[in-house]
């Protein structure tokens, strides 16, 4: 197949039509190209011919999935969800061929009561080879107690906003840097991969707007000193693309692309339009979790991550490879669901029974 105009077109459109606040309408046409590029049913399409021209345009070939559901989909579940059943949802999407898995946090259990059971997880989980599994730990007792229970790599978590640093984590942001020189110093003297989190990245439950130079700054201080990748949060769901692009546009001056990640919460449904702009930007890294589950415990009305089968289903469509498997996912997210006794926030999901072929892995 040669250059599709129809793409092209779809994608000027999108353009087009977001900065005019008709974001969905702009990601439906644009989601709906992988009908114009192979004129085929919905899941099964993985639309592998299509990738020169998508990648002509800007977009990456393969694109590393983290999922963070047993951790930031977990934390905020009201009734304590049983320490087998998480170990089960993180062994399926192990099986699943997910990358990374962020198994849980080491935080204290008075303020998160759900990560209680780290150490049993940490320790109950089959490990898959080639498979990484952070863990969040926001000081030196936390880093300590993960290590112990067998943590391979971590996570520091700060904001670019102050009011949501103390909420959060109880300190405000320059305090919060200097537990984190701490704990990296701690991990790189054993050789561990540290990630690093800025959350309210697009903007912040208590102060609003956050200015893309903010985040840039913390950003640029988490690189600085150590994190080998830095997950940029839309912690409650409020960006566009329009403030993503700008976000991103600034903190790019600062990092490698190649060392950024996207990390959006659906609240205002626009999670995947998020994406698709930090894709074209040329982030290749994004955080989801299945199902769709979570929240934040420190952001009110905050819903879940997008769900990590939705970001799947884009990215076959699009074909972008990721290797997991979205049927396994799929499944994983069915698991969960039943056992918490929710419906999935992922469409794919709900839009695809349980598909009976396992033609869904690209
Ligand atoms: C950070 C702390 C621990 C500071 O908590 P603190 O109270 O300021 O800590 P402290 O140093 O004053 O110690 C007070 C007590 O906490 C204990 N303590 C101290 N540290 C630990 C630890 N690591 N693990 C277990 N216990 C700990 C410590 O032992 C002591 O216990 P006591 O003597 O009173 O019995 C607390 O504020 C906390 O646990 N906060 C919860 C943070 C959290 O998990 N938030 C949700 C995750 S962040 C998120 O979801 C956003 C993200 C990452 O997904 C990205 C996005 O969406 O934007």
């Amino acid at each position: 197949m040669g250059w599709n105009p129809e793409f092209f077109l779809y994608k000027e459109l999108f353009l087009f039509l977001h900065p005019m606040g008709n974001v969905p309408t702009a990601v439906k046409h644009c989601l709906s190209y992988q009908h114009l590029l192979k004129d085929q049913n919905w899941i099964g399409d993985v639309a592998p011919s299509p990738e020169k021209e998508l990648h002509a345009i800007g977009f990456p070939q393969h694109v590393k999935i983290v999922e963070v559901g047993p951790r930031d989909g977990l934390q905020n579940e009201k009734v304590f969800v049983p320490t087998s059943v998480k170990i089960e949802l993180i062994n399926r999407l192990s099986e699943a061929g997910l990358p990374a898995i962020e198994v849980t946090s080491f935080v204290s259990s008075r303020w998160v009561p759900q990560m209680s059971d780290h150490t049993e997880v940490m320790q109950g989980i089959r490990k898959y080879p080639g498979v990484r599994y952070p863990v969040l730990t926001p000081n030196m007792q936390g880093f300590n107690s993960a290590i112990e229970a067998g943590a391979t790599e971590i996570s520091v978590f700060g904001a670019a906003s102050q009011s949501f640093s103390e909420k959060n984590i109880n300190c405000n942001i320059e305090e919060s840097m200097k537990k984190f020189e701490d704990v990296v110093k701690a991990a790189c003297n054993l050789s561990l991969p540290v990630r690093g989190y800025v959350s309210c990245a697009l903007g912040c439950p208590y102060e609003g707007n956050i200015s893309a130079q903010k985040v840039a700054e913390v950003s640029k201080r988490l690189y600085s000193m150590g994190c080998y990748e830095v997950s940029l949060g839309d912690t409650i769901g409020v960006g566009t693309p329009g403030s993503m692009r700008k976000m991103l546009g600034a903190v790019m001056k600062e990092i490698p692309v190649n060392s950024l990640a996207v990390h959006c919460h659906d609240t205002y449904g626009q999670a995947l339009a998020n994406i698709l702009t930090a894709l074209e930007m040329g982030v290749s890294v994004v955080d989801c979790a299945v199902a769709g589950l979570g929240g934040c415990p420190y952001a009110k009305g905050a819903t879940g991550n997008v769900a990590t089968e939705d970001v799947i289903y884009m990215l076959n469509g699009m074909g972008i490879h990721t290797g997991v498997n979205l049927y396994k996912v799929m499944e994983a997210g069915h698991f969960i669901c039943s056992a918490l006794n929710k419906k999935t926030n992922s469409k794919a999901a709900q839009a695809s029974f349980v598909p009976q072929n396992e033609n869904l892995c690209n």
